[in-house]
């Protein structure tokens, strides 16, 4: 596109890191410990504590995937925030979607996980490198604060995690004339 290999990329990022603990379900069968969502993030890596399974991911819309990484493995789901990154940059050409995932568990163990989550300054505003912006590319997203778009997920919980639309595109979709 003839843009400077760096041009807007460089982007201020804190990250999180979180350990997460799913208790064994006490019934019988199979239970869903973490409801299906796409991570809000940027970039998340995951790793699992040894042996315990349970992370699936949704694919072609309506099949959930196991993902069974081997011990040490990582592993590293785009956020909806890289998703936006990529389209703006037209790296992805639609082909990296934040994945829609979840965790499922059986009665026999907990399962531990530890995740590091890269994720935009809250009071950072999210926005089109001014570079791939001009007329005959319109910006498909408004520029928006970033905390903002966290409130709005979680004020729409219910329909957000439902939804098959990435919340990102609700929230952010351009007005034609920005
Ligand atoms: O525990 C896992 O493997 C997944 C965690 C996850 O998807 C999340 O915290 O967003
Ligand atoms: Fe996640």
């Amino acid at each position: 596109m003839g843009v400077p290999y760096d041009a807007g990329a460089a982007v201020s990022e804190s990250s999180i890191f979180r350990v997460m603990k799913y208790d064994a379900p006490s019934a019988v069968g199979s239970a869903v410990v973490l409801v299906p969502h796409t991570d809000k993030n940027t970039l998340t890596v995951l790793v699992q504590q040894g042996g315990v399974q349970g992370l699936e991911v949704l694919v072609d819309g309506d099949r959930w995937v196991p993902l069974a990484p081997r011990d040490g493995y990582f592993v590293v789901i785009a956020g909806e925030i890289l998703k936006l990154w990529l389209e703006w940059q037209a790296w992805s050409n639609g082909r990296l979607t934040a994945a829609k995932h979840r965790v499922v568990l059986t009665p026999e163990k907990d399962r531990y996980s530890f995740g590091s989550f890269t994720l935009p300054e809250t009071s950072s505003v999210v926005k089109p490198p001014e570079e791939l912006v001009d007329e005959a590319h319109p910006p498909r997203y408004k520029p928006f604060e970033f905390l903002g778009y966290l409130r709005h997920v979680e004020a729409n919980a219910h329909t957000t995690y439902l939804s098959r639309e990435d919340s990102i595109d609700v929230y952010a979709t351009a007005a034609a004339s920005v």
